[in-house]
């Protein structure tokens, strides 16, 4: 199970805002993608789920298991995600729909990738709140987004996402929008979670520090470009481009804070 991008191109009403990006994710691999901002991050990962917003397009090769998904009917996309890949955004309010319960959300998929009964994705639902570790699950799945913490809202988004036991998680800054203690948690969450399941990771972020707690390899994306691919460890300890290089200070100013605050 592994994703393979080639080359990949997305222009915005002709403007190239993607241009050219190469990259593997092997069976397991935990992959982040790091730039600052505007560096084409987040239009790589929802051009893998065939996301892209109005006036997108995407060329090049994104291939799955060897399969092109370029090019895909929606349909047989739409089945992709959920069953295969899964995605978790920065903010899991605009994920999550605010006038249902959010155990009809997490059984929501898992009903329709798994054709289960309302009773029986219920009782699903309770799992997978359980799963990623939300207080009193039985109590929780009846409840609205809004009647949640932030921090609880990317539980319920994550257990959305893994709901159908995916193969490949994309997260798409998980946690920048979450208290600096909460971040921690749900790091650590979606972590022991990618460990348990076996599940390949593409994590996307801005901050290095981030990146060296979650994964192993790194692609430094600016203006679209791949500017540098390299293990973590090297990106912390050589980093050879100046975008590295300034992500570097960045993060060991937010590692370093002087209240004590992690990154
Ligand atoms: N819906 C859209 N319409 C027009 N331009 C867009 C749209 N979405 C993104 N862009 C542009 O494409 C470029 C890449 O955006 P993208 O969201 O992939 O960057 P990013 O690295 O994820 O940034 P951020 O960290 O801020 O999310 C940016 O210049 C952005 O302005």
């Amino acid at each position: 199970m592994s994703l393979s991008v080639g080359n990949l191109v997305i222009e915005i009403d002709g403007r190239r805002v993607v241009d050219g990006i190469s990259f593997e994710v092997p069976d397991g691999a935990r992959l982040g993608l790091i730039g600052e901002s505007g560096s084409g991050k987040s239009l790589t990962a929802l051009a893998v789920l065939g996301l892209l917003p109005d006036g997108a397009t995407a060329s090049g090769s994104i291939r799955w298991n060897g399969i092109e998904l370029i090019g895909m009917p929606d349909r047989e996309l739409a089945k992709l995600r959920g069953d295969d890949i899964g995605i978790v955004f920065q903010e899991p309010r605009t994920a999550l729909n605010p006038i249902r319960t959010v155990g009809r959300q997490i059984a929501e998929s898992i009903r329709i990738h798994e054709g289960l009964g309302r009773r029986e994705a219920r009782e699903r639902a309770i799992a997978e709140a359980a799963r990623v570790r939300l207080p009193d699950p039985e109590t929780i799945v009846d409840r609205y987004p809004h009647q949640l913490s932030g921090g609880q809202r990317q539980r319920v988004a994550i257990a959305m996402a893994l709901a159908c036991r995916p193969r490949l998680l994309i997260a798409d800054e998980p946690t920048t929008a979450l208290d600096v203690t909460i971040q921690a948690e749900i790091l650590s969450l979606l972590l022991a979670l990618v460990a348990d399941e076996g599940m390949s990771l593409v994590f996307i972020t801005h901050d290095l520090a981030v990146l060296a707690q979650v994964a192993t390899e790194g692609v430094v994306l600016e203006h679209g470009r791949v500017v540098e691919a390299a293990a973590v460890s090297t990106l912390l300890s050589t980093p050879a481009s100046p975008i590295t290089q300034g992500l570097l200070r960045d993060a060991t100013a937010t590692l370093w804070r002087p209240d004590g605050g992690a990154a």
